[in-house]
């Protein structure tokens, strides 16, 4: 077991958000919506508690989908070959980062419904 510094620990984690951006197709995709719906917030002049609930969402879903890249990492490197369990690790964390995403997705509905509405000159 490696030790070192807090920075170097850092730079680790660093390293592990690279790669998962850097192979994982899903994480292109929450990183791209991630940055058009801060780019939304930051036009519309989003309160708060409008922010803290999109970030939350984000965060969510990031890091889920981080934790399913490295099961996945390890579910290949312990099990190459096919097996059951193998299946139901992957599929397990596959189903957490799908059930994050609906969150997020309601989520955001919610935040942003009002705000554009307004914007529309739709308030009613
Ligand atoms: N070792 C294995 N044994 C049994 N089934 C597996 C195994 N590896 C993968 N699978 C099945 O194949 C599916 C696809 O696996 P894969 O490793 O390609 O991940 P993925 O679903 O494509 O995820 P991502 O797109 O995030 O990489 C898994 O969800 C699982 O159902």
């Amino acid at each position: 077991m490696r030790s070192g510094s807090l920075l170097a620990s850092f730079g680790y984690a660093l390293q592990g958000i690279k790669y998962a951006l850097r192979t994982q197709r899903n994480m292109k995709i929450h990183a791209a919506a991630a940055v058009v719906v801060v780019a939304a917030a930051l036009w519309l002049h989003l309160s708060w508690l409008r922010w803290i609930v999109l970030l939350l969402a984000i965060t969510l879903v990031i890091a889920l989908e981080l934790l399913n890249t490295a099961l996945e990492a390890v579910v290949d490197l312990a099990s190459p070959e096919l097996h059951p369990l193998a299946k139901a690790a992957k599929d397990t964390a596959a189903g957490a980062v799908l059930l994050a995403a609906v969150f997020a997705v309601l989520a955001g509905i919610i935040v942003f419904y009002r705000p554009v509405m307004d914007l529309l000159g739709w308030s009613g």
